[in-house]
């Protein structure tokens, strides 16, 4: 696969128009993500949408709330053959469960929609995790014992920050598949991203796939942008 299907680019917009203009205006990017802003506002017919395009869909819903409601939304998004869907590891090992059955209930063994679980988000750094949330133990550990937590749940992967992509690669082992958002050019701005690496360092952490958005979708060229992250990672 070519470094430019392993990027994923967010439509963080709020509508439809704004996100087919985008889709429209890079034709080179393979992989979309929708996340809350444009699901809450479209719907999801924006995820059909972009399927009749033939693009690979991550719905990030980042779903967090009860078993039995985290897994009839996992059957809602399963109906949508999306590619990738998140939700929080901290919704606990009962939700991650049901929420993997319930897509293997409307897809099948192997579904097509991967589940992926959030470890801890990557706007948040060491200080928020131990003093605001007060979790006691070091961040790149939690970030893995999440991952754990998921891998034992059943789920195919989950989503880290590059700075814990290596660790959690070793561990969890080559299969389990890892998506990293925050991730920046050095030539971009890390806005709220706490836990940023450069997209060349992040694929050599061991992340398959990279979520990369401001600094494509803010630049003054979106597509050069775009074209000089994939030419940074082929070095
Ligand atoms: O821990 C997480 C989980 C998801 N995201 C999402 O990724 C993109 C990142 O966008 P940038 O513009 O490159 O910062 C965004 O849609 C987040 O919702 C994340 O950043 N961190």
């Amino acid at each position: 696969m070519s470094i430019a299907d392993r990027i994923i680019v967010p439509l963080d917009v709020q509508t439809r128009q704004a996100a087919l203009a985008l889709v429209d205006f890079l034709p080179q990017v393979s992989f979309w993500k929708v996340g809350l802003e444009l699901f809450v506002s479209e719907g999801p017919q924006i995820v059909r949408e972009l399927k009749a395009r033939h693009k690979r869909v991550f719905l990030d819903l980042k779903l967090h709330d009860i078993p039995n409601t985290v897994a009839g939304a996992c059957r809602s998004a399963a109906h949508l053959n999306v590619d990738l869907l998140t939700l929080h590891a901290t919704g606990g090992r009962r939700a991650l469960q049901d929420a993997q059955a319930a897509l293997v209930e409307v897809q099948g063994e192997n579904p097509q929609t991967r589940l992926i679980a959030i470890t801890l988000l990557t706007s948040l750094n060491a200080r928020d995790l131990a003093f605001d949330l007060k979790v006691p133990i070091e961040l790149p550990q939690y970030a893995l014992e999440m991952a754990l937590l998921a891998r034992d749940c059943g789920l195919p992967g989950a989503v880290c920050s590059p700075h814990e992509a290596a660790q959690l690669r070793e561990v969890c082992g080559p299969d389990f598949l890892l998506v990293c958002p925050g991730v920046r050019p050095t030539w971009a701005a890390k806005g709220d991203q706490q836990r940023a690496m450069s997209p060349a360092e992040a694929f050599k952490a061991g992340a398959n796939y990279l979520v990369i958005g401001r600094p494509i979708t803010t630049a003054p060229d979106p597509a050069i942008a775009f074209q000089r992250i994939c030419e940074e990672v082929d070095g």
